[in-house]
């Protein structure tokens, strides 16, 4: 293993960071546990003087892998559980706290998914018809389950622009043997109509409740309660985000304008603002249930579990131990007003 000569940062990191900004590596869960492995195959490349030029490297790469995407909170949360269990007097030491801590990681996200799939699953009836959006691994663990109780299960999938991950839910769907139905999302109003469960994952689950997932999802939930038709989230517990305990917003990414429209069609419609946000929030109220490996929960409730996980402040430990911010500073939680659905 290399490191890049400028920074010090392994090709992993690096490429990582890359494969996640560029939607390569894309969705929470696999984001996280992307961050995990690089942060492990860091320590294992970094060919430190002492221990706290290793502490600096690592801390560099937490960096490097943070400011990759901004909404996905599963990606601080990784770096967290990692950077937050590197301890030792050596560089040995400090080397194989990060790795053990990284392995660990991916071992409790792959169980976490596991165990709140066999959770969901126990909403879904035989013969429902889910509605889903976007690609959530979480979300998909859940129809998993529900196939292997034997549950006969069908999906109706939208297909999520600009960037379609509905086909990859599609393909998943198929691998299961889930009959599907892809719609492009202006058709999804009337087919809640033949739909008996929506079910979406989330990129960050705020203090209030209010759940942050692919653009769109807001729309579909308020629809969904106009309908009638239960909306769950599932979404392991590195979805919820810490910062919103002291008042801290969720920041929406904004993507560029490329994903939506070709530079030809771009030059076509003339003088215009091209905008992409790739998330929004839905307020608790439009949600019945918030589906976790620890139980499920209506979504007003969830800040309990998050105060049980988190305590009142998050680290920043990819920051100079002296920059950690807002330690308990008890404030509402609250998501950014910006970002509320209209
Ligand atoms: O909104 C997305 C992905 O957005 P993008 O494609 O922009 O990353 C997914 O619903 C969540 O990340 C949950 O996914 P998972 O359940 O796999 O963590």
């Amino acid at each position: 293993m290399t490191t890049t000569a400028d920074t010090d940062l392994s090709e992993s990191v690096e490429e990582t960071a890359e494969a996640i900004a560029t939607m390569e590596t894309r969705g929470a869960a696999t984001i996280a546990d992307a961050a995990a492995v690089a942060l492990a195959e860091q320590a294992r490349a970094v060919d430190a003087a002492d221990p706290e030029e290793f502490r600096a490297t690592m801390r560099a790469a937490g960096r490097r892998l943070y400011d990759t995407r901004p909404t996905a909170v599963s990606l601080p949360n990784s770096l967290r559980y990692v950077l937050g269990r590197m301890e030792g007097d050596t560089v040995g030491q400090l080397r194989s706290s990060v790795t053990t801590a990284a392995a660990d990681f991916s071992r409790r996200l792959e169980t976490a998914q596991d165990e709140l799939g066999r959770i969901g699953a126990n909403r879904l009836r035989d013969g429902d018809t889910i509605m889903t959006h976007c690609h959530s691994t979480d979300a998909l663990s859940c129809v998993r389950a529900a196939v292997e109780q034997g549950k006969e299960i069908s999906a109706i999938v939208k297909e999520t622009r600009p960037r379609r991950q509905g086909h990859i839910t599609a393909t998943e769907l198929r691998k299961m043997g889930v009959p599907v139905v892809l719609i492009v999302d202006s058709a999804a109003r009337r087919y809640l109509d033949e739909t008996d469960h929506v079910l979406v994952g989330a990129d960050a689950i705020a203090a209030d409740g209010s759940v942050i997932n692919k653009i769109g999802t807001s729309g579909l939930a308020v629809n969904a309660r106009e309908r009638g038709v239960p909306i769950m989230v599932a979404a392991q517990t590195i979805k919820l985000h810490p910062d919103t305990l002291t008042g801290h917003t969720v920041e929406i990414e904004m993507r560029e304008e490329e994903e939506v429209i070709s530079a030809d069609e771009r030059a076509e419609l003339g003088d215009l603002t091209v905008e992409n946000p790739a998330f929004d929030v839905t307020p608790p109220r439009y949600l019945d249930a918030i589906v976790t490996e620890s139980g499920q929960f209506p979504p007003e409730s969830v800040v309990t579990l998050m105060r049980e996980l988190f305590g009142e402040s998050a680290t920043r430990p990819w920051e100079e131990p002296e920059s950690t911010d807002g330690a308990g500073e008890a404030a509402e939680p609250r998501v950014d007003e910006r970002t509320e659905p209209r």
